[in-house]
């Protein structure tokens, strides 16, 4: 049975890398082709139902407008038109997997005969151009849009739209190195030197990891469970633990100073407020050295390992049933951390760290959340860290590591340069 899938996700890989070759000569997947109107693309113009073209074809972005890491506004003031250059920027130069993303939402192509003939074109020419279109263009069930706008457009469409084209890569879930219709999790590691590129390739579509109901089930969590389940943890951690530093005379540093250092309830804010901010390292430093370790390419384990722990979050970043880590797995960390920390500190001291160091954490699994789901107002701190964490999404798989706080990108040098857009031109 393994060997079996093992076989078919080989042969899928093959058919992957012919894929790939096909694309970069400029063919990808869309739905079957369907024309709408420009009175039907201008009737979905709101927050509610938000149409745009692009290179002559229609997409329904109304359920990625809230979550657009450049704002809602800017999509939705643009309902119903042309985007036009708009996506090779200014303002922002869209990264290919912003418009591989927007693929995913392509529901049809622009009647564009219409379009002309309300620009003010004559009867005739629409009648000729009817005719040369007709002649040219037969729409087989199941066609692809974008295949046939080019062959009905030719030379008409936009050269740097084309080159913008090439950019596209396959987002066809039907037609992908893995089946979606079952559990991802065992399959992943079958992609071997496939897996990186693939998984980097982020697509709105949630995961199912296990065949197992009980074990999918489990394997998710809300987001409120974090609150829920953490901050009961702290305050008795952090009242405990300050009781602890009034009761006892705690010494700490004992082996290196002579009698050690007297440890007094006043420390508990200190000890708190350190445990906070190391939490900030921690977090950078797990998210760039193990979550983002690249599995070598021969072994199913730690591929399927790696898909686990972060790879399914880059494939499929808008899931929210997997955004937040669940509470058990997190103790699994947590747990040998702390041991191996009572070895070297009073329980007291311990206990205020790790208060200080879980609160963070909380804050960082929260933030993480709302990065993804919120729509923080533009200008606003929040909104600058959304943009930051999605590039690193989109396109800086290997920049970007701090997601509460940028702090650590700037020492370890993995800052996301400002502004790709004025610097690549
Ligand atoms: C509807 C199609 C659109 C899609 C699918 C889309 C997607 C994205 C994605 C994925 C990003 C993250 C960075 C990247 O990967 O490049 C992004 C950022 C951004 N987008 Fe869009 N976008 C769209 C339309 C627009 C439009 C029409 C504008 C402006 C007129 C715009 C302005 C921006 C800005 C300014 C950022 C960067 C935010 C920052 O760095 O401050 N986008 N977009
Ligand atoms: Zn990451
Ligand atoms: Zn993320």
């Amino acid at each position: 049975m393994q060997i079996e899938q093992g076989q078919q996700q080989g042969a899928r890989a093959e058919d992957y890398g012919q894929q790939q070759q096909q694309l970069i000569g400029g063919e990808f997947a869309s739905p079957a082709c369907k024309r709408f109107t420009l009175a039907e693309l201008e009737a979905h113009s709101s927050e509610e139902s938000c149409w745009v073209v692009h290179a002559g074809r229609v997409f329904d972005v109304t359920r990625f407008v809230r979550i657009h890491p450049g704002g809602e506004a800017v999509i939705v003031t643009r309902g119903g038109t042309d985007l036009g250059r708009l996506l090779s920027g200014p303002p922002h130069r869209h990264s290919s997997n912003a418009y591989r993303w927007l693929e995913q939402y392509c529901i049809g192509e622009l009647d564009t005969r219409l379009g002309e003939e309300l620009d003010g074109g004559s009867q005739q020419q629409e009648e000729q151009q009817r005719q040369r279109a007709d002649a040219s263009v037969v729409t087989p069930p199941g066609s692809e849009c974008a295949e046939e706008v080019r062959r009905r457009n030719g030379s008409s469409v936009d050269r740097r739209q084309d080159t913008e084209e090439l950019m596209y890569k396959t987002v066809s879930t039907d037609n992908d190195l893995v089946d979606w219709s079952k559990a991802l999790l065992w399959q992943v590691g079958h992609l071997g030197d496939k897996y990186n590129e693939w998984v980097h390739q982020p697509v709105d579509r949630r995961i199912r990891l296990f065949e197992s109901d009980f074990l999918e089930f489990w394997s998710k969590t809300a987001w409120y469970v974090i609150p829920l389940v953490w901050i009961p943890i702290i305050v008795y951690m952090g009242l405990s633990s300050y009781r602890g530093l009034q009761g006892n005379q705690i010494r700490v540093f004992t082996t290196f100073t002579d009698g050690g250092v007297n440890v007094s309830p006043d420390w508990f804010a200190c000890l708190f407020t350190f445990g906070f901010f190391m939490w900030s390292l921690v977090e950078y430093s797990l998210h760039r050295f193990l979550f983002h370790l690249t599995p070598p390419a021969h072994s199913y384990l730690l591929i399927t390992l790696h898909f686990l722990l972060h790879g399914q979050h880059h494939k499929s970043p808008f899931d929210g049933s997997r955004l937040v880590f669940p509470p058990v797995a997190a103790f699994f960390f947590v747990a040998p951390f702390y041991s191996w920390m009572l070895t070297m500190l009073p329980n007291a001291v311990t206990g205020s760290l790790m208060a200080g160091g879980i609160s963070g954490y909380v804050i960082y699994d929260l933030m993480h959340y709302y990065l993804h789901y919120g729509a923080p107002s533009r200008g606003s701190y929040l909104y600058s860290l959304k943009a930051y964490h999605i590039k690193h999404h989109f396109e800086h798989q290997a920049l970007g590591f701090g997601i509460s706080s940028k702090l650590w990108d700037y020492p370890f040098r993995t800052l996301i340069p400002e502004e790709t857009f004025e610097k690549s031109r």
